[in-house]
């Protein structure tokens, strides 16, 4: 394959043309140093085969923000250990050198002298204007403390400077952020200025390193810190004539919006940069890559073999199995664990000052604490319940040597991932099911499918260990006419087994609720969703929601926050708003979305024989596939 074969850039070859793009992570400790976390993190995907790994975000100064720092000297032991590390497995090293588009040396100041008032004030002020007020002395001030970083990174073996084009630099190309009248804002040298003169300097102070440039492209409906899609392919060769050795073409952001440049599924198509890079790609001799949305070896061949880019990014997909290249290069593509684009581990940790944590992978994040160890004692293990929490446990213990049986009462493996992939935009969560399917398969066990597990039947199997893994049901809420011909549960109305029309009133603004009237207002109803708390959709992706908003607006979906439900009749729900003043809502069936229950499986009979019983996934806790993989897969780790 094209994507394995090596590649020169600057001089320098790399043994394969997979990229792990900058991700912030989070791992890093507090200072910008690097952490164990971080370390066992990037050398896991060093491990895993990729040819060249980025850091994200890698700060030149001290600043508050949860990313990489380079700063000083005494920093430069943690990134060499992290150089060595991945050069031990033959990939190479870059850090995307990024400064924030505000005022540190005033915002650090404010912050040491406990001023915390003013630092938000300084802090939205920066935000808006910063990159337009900011003095010439101070931006050459900027590329001094950048080229000092890129220096301490060539001392610590670090092979590649990647400048990143969205943030500040990016801010400065934008025709929709810079409103300057000097030399640096204005006409198309102008804006770019700030940049080559980055290149330039960068390119004296560490002559030896390779340049790579995060090209962040504005498209005409997305992002706004980069350069304009019209003017990109000939800024890209100004970038080529300055010295700049590679290019990394991508969307641009900036729009406090993460879904323009980290689209979750649906949204944008997969290798949705492909055609712009392809562009770039045309008007330049160097090499170019670029992310976004490759998720499976095959689509990164097709877009090297169709000229679109020299070396592909592979971001969230390594998160989601850091093995993916090894993967691919042994023809086993198909054993790979799919990244499902849902942003919920990684995308929403990070916003919520968390790190990355994927939600299909229990080791990322944990890479040098959890692993799967071989089972000192083979034990016969019935797994009951095949949904993600079930899956993943016979995986993990069938790997570790165990002999698995596992039942499933449906005719069909994945447990509610089924239903989850009806609403509109979800069909690619289905990936993770198809993933574990393939994996149980591969590890090899006893599967007793449309087979309801039973104290007998599982006693039968002889078990020394019994991983109860029965998921959740629909719940039910205990409302007057709850039971009327016009009521129906969501749950089964995705699953195709309740019909409604017409105007409908889904109880419950959770995740389940909001989908399902999604998905009936794309199905031509009139729909409104009634919610208690103040805001529907609270534990939804900030990525996805816009999108879901929008779609609402459309179809004409109404909200009601804050009021609760008292009764259903055949024409009406009932209830109260925030002032318990009455609201009727006319409508021709109510869809109840109000949460679900663990599903009891009654365990006495095995622990009475001193057979090992442990519960894993919703029927522990309801909760997500993140908890059903960790929690399975903690479980059966430990057997
Ligand atoms: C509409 C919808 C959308 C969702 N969207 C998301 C999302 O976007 N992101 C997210 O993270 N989570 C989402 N979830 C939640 C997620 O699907 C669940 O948290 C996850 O499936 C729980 O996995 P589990 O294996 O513990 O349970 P389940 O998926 O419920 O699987 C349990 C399995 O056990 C089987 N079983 C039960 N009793 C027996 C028995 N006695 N014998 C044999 N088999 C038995 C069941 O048939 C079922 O297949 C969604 C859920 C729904 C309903
Ligand atoms: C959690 C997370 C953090 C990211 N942080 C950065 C960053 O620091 N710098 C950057 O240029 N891009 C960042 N990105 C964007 C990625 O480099 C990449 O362009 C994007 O994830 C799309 O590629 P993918 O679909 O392969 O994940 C980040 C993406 C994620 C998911
Ligand atoms: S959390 Fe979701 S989007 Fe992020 S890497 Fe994992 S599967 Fe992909």
């Amino acid at each position: 394959m094209k994507i394995l074969e090596p590649i020169t850039i600057g001089g320098v070859v790399f043994k394969n043309r997979i990229m792990f793009p900058p991700l912030t992570t989070g791992y890093e400790a507090k200072d910008g140093t690097i952490s164990s976390q971080s370390n066992g993190f990037y050398t896991r995907l060093a491990k895993g085969g990729v040819g060249y790994i980025v850091l994200g975000d890698v700060a030149p100064i001290r600043s508050f923000a949860p990313t990489p720092k380079l700063f000083d000297d005494s920093q430069i032991a943690s990134f060499r250990l992290l150089a060595d590390n991945v050069h031990a497995y033959g990939a190479k090293l870059g850090v995307q050198i990024f400064h924030p588009e505000y005022d540190c040396d005033t915002l650090n100041a404010l912050f040491a002298a406990g001023e915390m008032d003013k630092v938000r004030t300084q802090l939205h002020h920066d935000m808006q204007f910063f990159i337009n007020e900011v003095s010439e002395n101070a931006l050459m001030a900027i590329i001094d403390k950048m080229c000092a970083c890129a220096v301490r990174a060539q001392k610590a073996g670090v092979d590649v400077i990647q400048i990143h084009g969205d943030r500040l630099v990016g801010a400065l190309c934008s025709t929709r952020m810079n409103t300057r009248t000097d030399k640096f804002g204005g006409s198309l040298e102008n804006r770019t200025r700030f940049a080559l003169m980055l290149v330039a300097a960068l390119k004296k102070s560490v002559p030896d390193m390779i340049i790579d440039y995060k090209l962040s492209v504005v498209t005409p409906d997305r992002g706004k810190g980069g350069i304009d899609e019209a003017d990109a392919p000939l800024f890209a060769q100004w970038l080529e004539d300055s010295g700049v050795d590679m290019l990394h073409v991508g969307q641009a952001n900036h729009t406090g919006n993460m879904a323009d440049t980290i689209p979750p599924m649906g949204v944008q198509p997969y290798c949705f940069f492909a055609d712009i890079t392809g562009d770039i790609k045309r008007e330049v001799s160097i090499p170019v890559s670029t992310s976004g949305r490759i998720i499976d070896p095959n689509m990164g061949e097709n877009m090297l073999q169709n000229g679109k880019a020299d070396m592909i990014g592979i971001g969230r997909a390594l998160l989601a199995d850091p093995d993916w290249t090894n993967k691919a290069a042994a023809g086993k593509a198909r054993d790979i664990i799919r990244c499902i684009s849902c942003n919920e581990g990684c995308v929403d940790n990070v916003l919520n000052r968390s790190f990355i944590a994927c939600v299909v992978n229990a080791e990322n994040g944990f890479e040098e604490t959890r692993f799967i160890t071989p089972a000192k004692i083979k034990k016969n293990i019935v797994v009951i319940g095949g949904g993600p929490a079930g899956l993943e446990a016979a995986r993990v213990a069938a790997k570790k040597g165990h002999r698995v049986t596992l039942f499933e009462q449906e005719n069909k493996l994945g447990g509610q991932l089924n239903i989850a992939n009806i609403p509109p935009r979800k069909s690619e969560i289905y990936r993770a099911v198809e993933d574990l399917v393939q994996a149980v398969h591969r590890e090899g066990m006893k599967l007793h499918l449309g087979k309801t597990a039973t104290v007998s039947n599982v006693l039968a199997c002889a078990p020394d260990v019994v991983i109860v893994a029965v998921g959740a049901s629909s719940f039910t809420p205990p409302i007057t006419g709850v039971d009327g011909e016009n009521v129906r549960d969501a749950w089964k109305v995705l699953a195709g087994e309740q019909k409604v029309s017409g105007r409908v009133v889904v109880i419950g603004g959770g995740i389940v609720g909001c989908e399902t009237a999604e998905y009936l207002a794309e199905q031509g109803c009139k729909v409104s969703v009634v919610e208690m708390q103040d805001k529907i959709a609270n534990d939804l992706s900030t990525t996805i929601l816009p999108t879901m908003l929008e779609s609402y607006r459309i179809h004409g979906v109404e909200q009601y926050v804050n009021h609760q439900v008292i009764s259903i009749d055949k024409e009406k729900l009932h209830c109260g708003d925030k002032d318990s003043k009455p609201v009727a809502i006319p409508c021709d069936y109510v869809v109840i979305a109000s949460g679900a229950r663990p599903v009891e499986f009654d365990t006495a009979a095995f622990l009475d024989k001193g057979i090992a019983v442990v519960k894993v996934g919703d029927c522990l806790e309801v909760a997500d596939i993140s908890h059903a993989i960790k929690t399975a897969y903690d479980a059966a780790n430990a057997l």
